[in-house]
């Protein structure tokens, strides 16, 4: 299924509840703007690369949208709409002033040296600089980029519009970015998943977890969570599925893709090493969290997945049909726009560091993050249990009722 018609089955269950008219669904589900860009460079072997760049803007009834940057080879535009969408709705639950938007380019960076990728961040910049900005879209990382590329974004915007690093977040610490911001995402799902676990009555050292992707999200959960008692029995990448049935040494797998120029797990061999795609149907798993590709479970595999709770550390791994059948199954389903938010939580505590030209300490904000996503995670929890709705549908009518709200105060719908 395509990403934006999962994300508008979601959308729709939520929008029922709300008992919103067609008209008002169709306003609220559209985008602002959607750009599209030629993205050319000259390679480091003097041939021509082209790749197409995106940005979707989404919504901005809240405040200035917001939302990451992917590079990655799968990068279309009907991708980069469903996640500028999620954006609106995730900011929205965690109540940030803030719409949504998504950007990206098609690509594998991994094809590119260091100095190819720079010139095509620059070209990228050179092509939505007018678009983007402090007041109206501030972008950050997502998969496939990091603070070196938050830095060369924010070098080449200024070349136009002179100093202003509230323009992008997730920029490097020494660069005013925020303390904790890389951290972020992964801390908050490591967060939330001790909540959820608490709530199901499950105790931390008997909870087996489950993790694909170990980027820069599932790495950082992989460590909140080891250093949270929790028995990680498997992590994967593309290279393969690391599994140890009594829990896997997580400090040591981190010292080991760090060795590695792309940070891959390929060559541990303190453990068993299965295909790729087996961590999704491990037998004896708890929680598992998918953190790396949208879309990976589905009616097709979802049978063989053995765990109580799902923790959506990517964005929009379930898909509608697998997520009703994990439903009816009793699977508690953490979505993404919830589990995954602390990473925007944190990136706008950076935007208003850098319109404050102040900065905080990593336990403030630390401290605040928790704060914001317990919140958050309660009024989630609350609704859900009152409406007798699944987290995904509470999620989206809270979301979704924010947005709308603000529509209605600014004059724009009714
Ligand atoms: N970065 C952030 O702050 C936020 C990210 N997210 C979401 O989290 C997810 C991960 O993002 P992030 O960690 O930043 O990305 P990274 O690029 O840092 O890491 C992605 C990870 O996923 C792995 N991966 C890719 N395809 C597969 C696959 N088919 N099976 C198993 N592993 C795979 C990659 O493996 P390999 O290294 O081998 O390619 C890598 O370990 C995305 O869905 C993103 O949208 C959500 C909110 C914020
Ligand atoms: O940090 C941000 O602004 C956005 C991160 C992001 O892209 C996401 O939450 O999916």
């Amino acid at each position: 299924m395509k990403a934006f018609e999962s994300m508008r089955r979601f959308f729709d269950a939520a929008a029922e509840h709300l008992e919103l008219e067609d008209s008002l669904r169709e306003a609220l589900l559209m985008p602002r703007r959607e750009v599209q860009v030629q993205v050319s460079i000259e390679r480091d072997n003097g041939d021509l690369a082209n790749f197409v760049g995106f940005r979707v803007q989404h919504d901005n009834s809240r405040g200035p949208m917001k939302g990451g940057l992917r590079y990655h080879p799968e990068v279309d535009l009907d991708e980069v709409r469903a996640l500028a969408s999620l954006m609106t709705w995730k900011t929205a639950v965690v109540n940030l002033p803030y719409g949504g938007a998504k950007g990206g380019i098609g690509v594998d960076p991994r094809s590119l040296s260091k100095r190819e990728i720079e010139r095509m961040t620059r070209a990228f910049v050179d092509q939505i600089h007018d678009i983007v900005g402090p007041d109206t879209d501030i972008p950050a990382p997502d998969m496939g980029t990091d603070h070196q590329v938050m830095a060369w974004f924010r070098n080449q915007w200024e070349k136009y519009h002179g100093f202003n690093p509230a323009v992008i977040t997730g920029k490097p610490v020494e660069e005013y970015g925020a303390k904790g911001r890389e951290e972020a995402t992964g801390r908050g799902v490591g967060s939330l998943t001790v909540k959820v676990v608490k709530r199901l009555g499950m105790q931390a050292e008997k909870t087996k977890i489950a993790i694909q992707g170990f980027g820069n999200v599932g790495s950082h959960a992989a460590k909140y969570l080891a250093e949270s008692q929790f028995p990680i029995v498997a992590v994967s990448d593309t290279s393969g599925t690391y599994f140890r049935k009594d829990g896997l040494n997580i400090q040591e797998l981190l010292r080991h893709t760090l060795k590695h120029r792309y940070g891959l797990l390929e060559g541990y061999t303190q453990c068993e090493v299965m295909p790729r795609d087996a961590l999704l149907s491990l037998p004896d798993v708890d929680v598992l969290i998918p953190a790396a590709l949208g879309g990976v479970i589905t009616k097709d595999n979802v049978d063989k997945i053995s765990a109580k709770a799902i923790i959506e550390a990517a964005n929009g791994p379930v898909d509608p049909d697998a997520d009703a059948i994990l439903h009816e199954r009793g699977v508690t389903v953490l979505p993404d726009i919830l589990a995954n938010a602390g990473g925007v939580t944190v990136s706008y505590f950076e935007w208003v560091q850098n319109r404050q030209h102040y900065r905080w300490s990593l336990d403030r904000v630390r401290q605040e993050l928790d704060h914001t996503l317990s919140e958050a995670f309660e009024a989630v929890w609350q609704m859900a249990h009152s409406k007798e709705v699944s987290l995904r549908v509470a999620a989206y009518m809270i979301g979704i009722s924010r947005v709308k709200r603000a529509s209605e105060l600014a004059g724009l719908t009714s």
